[in-house]
């Protein structure tokens, strides 16, 4: 599929290996604002390997990483201004309340009436009830819920999500799917790791699978995926 505009993110010749075992072989892979591309592939196959170099959170072995043509570093503070991250781990405070967690990053992030942003993000997420909770007193599902607000609730241009359907019940989902959707209108670039088919064809420009940290095949989702037997 031909580029929107200008890549925001933009791979090259990216690859990773852990203990001389390659986990990521090259890959180049370009997004641009208001792009989705969505990578699935089975257990193992280098989504979320794939997705830390991208955000910066692992040096690639070899290649280069680029956001707004710099050179994408998670310490950079002109990239953390402009790029959210939903890893594949769960971190949180353990003292800290769900709404205490968004006031922390939303002041971090200078966004104006932080008090009424929070109330918004958290009624968006269905956390509002919960927010004055500590982490360990949520639900799986509204644990992630809290992840993803935490990224919503700060300025982005890119969105790079591990997973983030995982844990969540049917309704949240397609919220999620709504969510994305939105963000993608408001010319947010995602780049989203998913073993969820049906949220892939619903959100994703082009989809990316991976086998064995290579491209099996890339495209639009619904050629790709029926291509390769991914239901
Ligand atoms: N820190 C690490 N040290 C060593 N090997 C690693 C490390 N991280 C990932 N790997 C290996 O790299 C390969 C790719 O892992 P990765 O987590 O990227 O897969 P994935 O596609 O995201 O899998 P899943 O769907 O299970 O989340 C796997 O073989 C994994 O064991």
């Amino acid at each position: 599929m031909a580029q929107k505009t200008k890549a925001l993110l933009q791979l090259s010749k990216v690859s990773r290996s852990y203990d001389n075992r390659m986990a990521l072989h090259p890959i180049s892979l370009s997004l641009a604002a208001g792009e989705c591309v969505a990578l699935l592939g089975h257990n193992g196959s280098g989504k979320s390997t794939l997705l830390r170099v991208a955000a910066g959170r692992e040096r690639p072995t070899a290649g280069t990483v680029r956001f707004d043509g710099l050179p994408m570093d998670e310490n950079d503070p002109r990239i953390r201004a402009r790029v959210a991250v939903v890893g594949d781990t769960v971190a949180h405070y353990p003292d800290l309340t769900v709404r205490e967690h968004l006031l922390l990053v939303a002041v971090a992030h200078g966004v104006a009436d932080s008090q009424e942003w929070v109330a918004q993000v958290l009624a968006d997420r269905l956390l509002t009830e919960r927010a004055d909770v500590l982490p360990s007193a949520l639900s799986s599902g509204q644990l992630q819920a809290l992840l993803l607000a935490c990224a919503l609730v700060r300025p982005r241009d890119l969105l790079l999500l591990d997973e983030p359907e995982q844990r969540l019940d049917p309704e949240a989902r397609r919220q999620l799917a709504e969510l994305l959707r939105g963000e993608l209108a408001d010319g947010v670039a995602v780049l989203l790791v998913t073993h969820h088919t049906d949220l892939a064809r619903e959100v994703a420009d082009r989809v990316v699978v991976l086998e064995d940290g290579r491209v099996l095949a890339e495209g639009p989702a619904d050629q790709v995926l029926t291509r390769v037997g991914l239901r």
